[in-house]
């Protein structure tokens, strides 16, 4: 490269007004070519250096901006795959860092070890924390859901008396009976009778917020129906949740901000919220006049009721927010839940014929079990099966619950840390960071599951044909520890009851060329919907899945 020097000093045949403009031009364009040069450099160093951390953190961390350029890049195709691939390098743990204005930094993890240390063995270092209530305070109040200690605790232990009592079971079973037989069924017949496809998640949806709403509020709003309605309460809700949950992806400062100011998603989410209250309220109301006309004689046993006639410490009875809140987070836990994991479940089907036909062959076999039912030629073909026949169905609780290991309803669930710890795996954890235990990276690990961990193979849930559950910590689609899903035995027993209903009438085919994919939310809903054709069995296949339940059940008695 030439000097500045030898250049300005031979260039004689310009004026002396020509040259000084011209030399400075020169200087400022070689001064630059060294900026440049230096820039490169120093990106070239920078790059390397943060590539090299990829080895030692699992993703590169670049300066200012930590790992978030790698996140930014997961988001853009299936961010719990790409997360999952991140574990399974790091052996099941790693520390993202954002960006250093963010309050990103967390701890991730799908190691059981772990998981069982953060929900069972130091449950008190591990609360939900101020973080998540602040951002959900507006729509979820006080309730289960949101709270930490005393108040958890109190509701925790109320609700799960009611949810294992037999006035509770009773009320379940009606209500899935009249939804499942009444409304569900209809609806998917008419599509039948249309040839016309239906988004089955959709339907499936509206029967568990009908269902939920039931059991927490004792009211039917009548979501699930013909032409699906739209239902305010129903549009309230979901429009709430969704803005919400956009307060996770924002700095703190700008929502509450645009909270003061009342704009954008924060104005939605105020309208929507007053949407819930004006509902909840309603019901209270009406609630509370139908108890002093009833006195304590009502037959009602939803989460409302059972709260209305209970006292606090001091002997009062709960504030109407209070009963308010209790709901709306029953109903936000017991909501989505389900019914997503059935859309998957059902999708996973249609990929494994043999385990569909093992479903049917179990569910004919428990039929046949009916007195008046001893012989093929007493076939019922439009079955209603009782609580009991329910629970026999473990072929079919064992699918379900493989569809919720590969695709578990909460794919990601979060911690505050309360103090300093440690890991079980070595990972040191600081009061105030966030952990995060990836359920969906857990069913995709081989340490945990074995080779064939990404196969649907109920069988693996199985012995000597018996459903046995896993441990919580390594199945963790229900939680664990302390704060295990209170709906759980009920949310198997409403999947099994709908799963049978319509497994035993239809053959579930996804409509051709529809894109199944998760959306990027709190819970895993199938981003486009799922889409399918339903098509009758046959009265002649129904027969031969009875005949077939007939030599398997000989097979197994030789
Ligand atoms: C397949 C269905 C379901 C799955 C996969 C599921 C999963 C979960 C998970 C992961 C949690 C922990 C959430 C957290 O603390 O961040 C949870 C909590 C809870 N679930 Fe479920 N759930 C299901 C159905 C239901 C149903 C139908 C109900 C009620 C009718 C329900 C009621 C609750 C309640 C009340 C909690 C809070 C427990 C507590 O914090 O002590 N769930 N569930």
């Amino acid at each position: 490269m030439s000097t500045n020097s030898s250049y300005d000093f031979n260039d004689v045949s310009f004026s002396s007004s020509y040259r000084e403009p011209l030399v400075s031009r020169r200087l400022f364009l070689l001064r630059n070519v060294q900026v440049l040069e230096l820039f490169l450099a120093l990106f070239a160093f920078v790059a390397i250096h943060s590539l090299r951390q990829k080895k030692r953190h699992g993703l590169p961390v670049w300066p200012f901006l930590g790992m978030l350029p790698s996140l930014a890049f997961g988001i853009r195709g299936n961010i719990y795959e790409w997360l999952s691939e991140v574990l399974c390098l790091q052996n099941g743990t790693f520390q993202f860092r954002g960006p250093w204005f963010s309050s990103l930094n967390s701890t991730i993890t799908c190691d059981p070890r772990n998981v069982e240390h953060l929900l069972k063995n130091r449950f008190s270092v591990f609360p939900k924390g101020s973080y998540f209530r602040d951002n959900l305070r507006d729509l979820l109040g006080d309730g289960i859901f949101n709270a930490d200690d005393e108040t958890w605790q109190r509701q925790r232990k109320t609700a799960s008396i009611e949810f294992h009592s037999a006035k509770f079971r009773q009320l379940t079973t009606h209500s899935l009976y009249e939804l499942v037989h009444k409304r569900l069924l209809p609806v998917l017949e008419t599509s039948v009778k249309s040839s016309c496809p239906i988004d089955l998640q959709d339907v499936l949806l509206r029967l568990t917020f009908d269902n939920v709403c039931m059991i927490a509020f004792g009211v039917d709003p009548g979501c699930l129906g013909p032409g699906q309605p739209v239902i305010p309460f129903a549009k309230a809700f979901e429009d709430a949740t969704e803005a919400a949950v956009l307060r996770f992806v924002m700095p703190t400062c700008v929502w509450k901000l645009m909270r003061y100011l009342n704009l954008g998603t924060e104005k939605m989410l105020k309208e929507s919220i007053k949407g819930v209250d004006d509902f909840a309220e309603e019901v209270i109301r009406t609630r509370k006049k139908e108890l002093s006309l009833e006195g304590e004689s009502t037959k009602r046993s939803d989460l409302l009721t059972v709260f209305m006639g209970l006292r606090d410490e001091k002997g009062e009875s709960f504030s109407d927010k209070f009963l308010r809140d209790i709901c709306v987070n029953f109903i936000l836990a017991g909501r989505d839940t389900s019914s997503v994991a059935l859309s998957w479940f059902f999708w996973l089907l249609e990929k494994n014929p043999e385990v569909e036909e093992k479903i049917m062959v179990e569910v004919c076999n428990i039929l046949r079990q009916r007195e008046d039912h001893g012989n093929a030629e007493k076939v019922d073909y439009e079955p209603v099966f009782g609580p009991e026949e329910i629970k026999k169905m473990d072929y079919l609780q064992a699918a379900l619950s493989e569809a919720l290991r590969l695709y578990p309803s909460v794919p990601v669930d979060h911690k505050e840390v309360q103090e300093d710890d440690v890991f079980p795996d070595g990972t040191i954890l600081k009061k105030g960071e966030k952990v995060i235990y990836a359920i969906y990276a857990m069913g995709r690990m081989e340490a945990i599951w074995g080779k064939d961990c990404r196969e649907f193979r109920p069988e693996r849930w199985l012995r000597d044909g018996r459903f046995m559950s896993e441990s919580a910590y390594k199945f963790t689609a229900f939680n664990g520890g302390p704060r295990l899903c209170l709906g759980k035995d009920f949310a198997y027993y409403q999947m099994k009851a709908a799963a049978a209903a319509i497994v035993y009438r239809y053959k579930v085919k996804v409509v051709k060329g529809h894109k199944v994919e998760p959306k990027l939310a709190l819970t895993m809903y199938m981003k486009h919907g799922l889409m399918v054709n339903l098509i009758n069995r046959s009265v002649s296949e129904i027969d031969q899945y009875y005949a077939k339940s007939i030599d398997d059940s000989n097979i197994v008695s030789v």
